[in-house]
């Protein structure tokens, strides 16, 4: 089986490839990003999107941007480096992924960096590294994921999902699809039902498009049919993605996800949320503190660009709503598979490289990474 790969380093290694999902399902079109300015820009306006893909995009996009300069100081990269890494990491609020990632390859520099007095270039290589770590780890956490939660689905399984939690939204197979993806790969029969997900239509434009490219069979529907759908006993389970998780297991979601959630409740179907442990956030105790993103008004008003609704009409666009982890029957992490209440102290090894055999994930140099499909 082989999935898309939403971002790698360019072949020269020395920019940040990313398929543009703003072009999808149209056309397949690659840009390589090399500054900060677009670098944000293209997280902002979700040309690489999904929590795990954007911290890891943001990372990788910082290592590209911070190639230093002909004659560049220690002093002044590192003073570039402060200032390009607080406009990476505030591009977008919600993903905690995206600060997460900024800080570890921070947190590496500054381990390279041992008498104070390492060079430019010695700092730089350490950034690529570890922006790389996340590369390639977030590909082991995705297939971990899958490997816990294909044990949720029977054989025959009918998954409803909400956005895109796939490999477009990762570095990997994803983290809701996974299981989709492991189940297929091992010839199990599985089907989907994708939301379309208004107003940006991640359901139909990507979630759609990812699995009929795998073979996956999936069937579309607007947004307002989930709750008759999983009235009609049709759906077994419920797989979403997370943008952030909070320490009591409130979950950060594409707007939409609560109502799905409530109606699953209703219908006696599980709800599931799926991410890796970069996406739980310790520090934020419940949903009520995660800041939720609110987007252009444009986006309801005109979507894709055509009039939707009256001109200049109020428009309410938050990006993001919270799950409460009461609604949220179990939440499957690269560790395995938790149950409310929450504790995610005993995760394991969170946020490690860690495959469900214990192994590390296999490090590559960041010159083998190519952009294309994966398997
Ligand atoms: C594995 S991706 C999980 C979430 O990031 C995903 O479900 C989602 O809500 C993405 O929102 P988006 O605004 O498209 O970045």
């Amino acid at each position: 089986m082989s999935t898309v790969q939403s971002i790698g380093w360019s072949p020269a290694c020395d920019a940040l490839r990313i398929l543009d999902q703003r072009e999808l399902p149209h056309a397949c079109v690659e840009r390589d990003l090399r500054t900060v300015d677009e670098v944000c820009d293209a997280i902002r306006t979700l040309a690489v999107r999904g929590a795990p893909a954007i911290g890891a995009a943001g990372a990788m996009g910082l290592a590209a941007a911070m190639t230093p300069r002909a004659d560049e100081a220690r002093d002044a990269w590192t003073a570039r480096l402060r200032d390009s890494a607080a406009r990476i990491r505030a591009a977008r609020p919600t993903a905690v992924n995206l600060p997460w990632a900024v800080d570890r390859v921070l947190a590496a520099v500054a381990a390279a960096d041992t008498d104070g007095a390492a060079s430019a270039a010695t700092l730089a290589a350490a950034l690529r590294d570890a922006a790389d770590a996340i590369l390639v780890e977030d590909r082991a956490m995705c297939r971990a994921i899958g490997e816990h939660g294909v044990a949720l689905l029977r054989d025959g399984a009918r998954v409803l999902t909400h956005c895109n939690a796939g490999a477009l939204a990762t570095c990997g197979i994803g983290t809701a699809l996974a299981p989709v993806y492991v189940a297929h790969e091992r010839g199990q029969r599985v089907a989907v039902w994708a939301d379309e997900t208004r107003p940006l239509l991640q359901g139909s434009r990507l979630t759609a498009w990812e699995l009929a490219q795998a073979g996956v069979p999936v069937t579309v529907i607007a947004d307002g049919m989930a709750a008759a759908l999983l009235r009609t006993g049709t759906i077994d389970a419920v797989l979403v993605g997370a943008d952030r998780i909070a320490a009591n297991g409130d979950a950060a979601n594409k707007i939409g996800t609560y109502a799905l959630a409530l109606a699953a409740r209703a219908h006696g179907v599980p709800f599931y949320v799926l991410a890796p442990s970069s996406t739980v956030d310790v520090a934020t105790p419940d949903g009520a503190r995660i800041p939720i993103e609110e987007r252009d008004p444009d986006e309801v008003r005109a979507p894709m660009g055509r009039a939707a609704a009256p001109a200049g009409v109020a428009v309410w666009n938050p990006a993001f709503d919270v799950t409460p982890a009461h609604l949220i029957t179990g939440i499957v992490t690269e560790s395995g598979v938790v149950h409310p209440p929450y504790d995610f102290s005993t995760l394991g090894a969170p946020r490690s490289a860690l495959t469900p055999s214990g192994e590390r994930a296999e490090r590559r140099a960041p010159s083998a990474e190519r952009h294309g499909a994966q398997s």
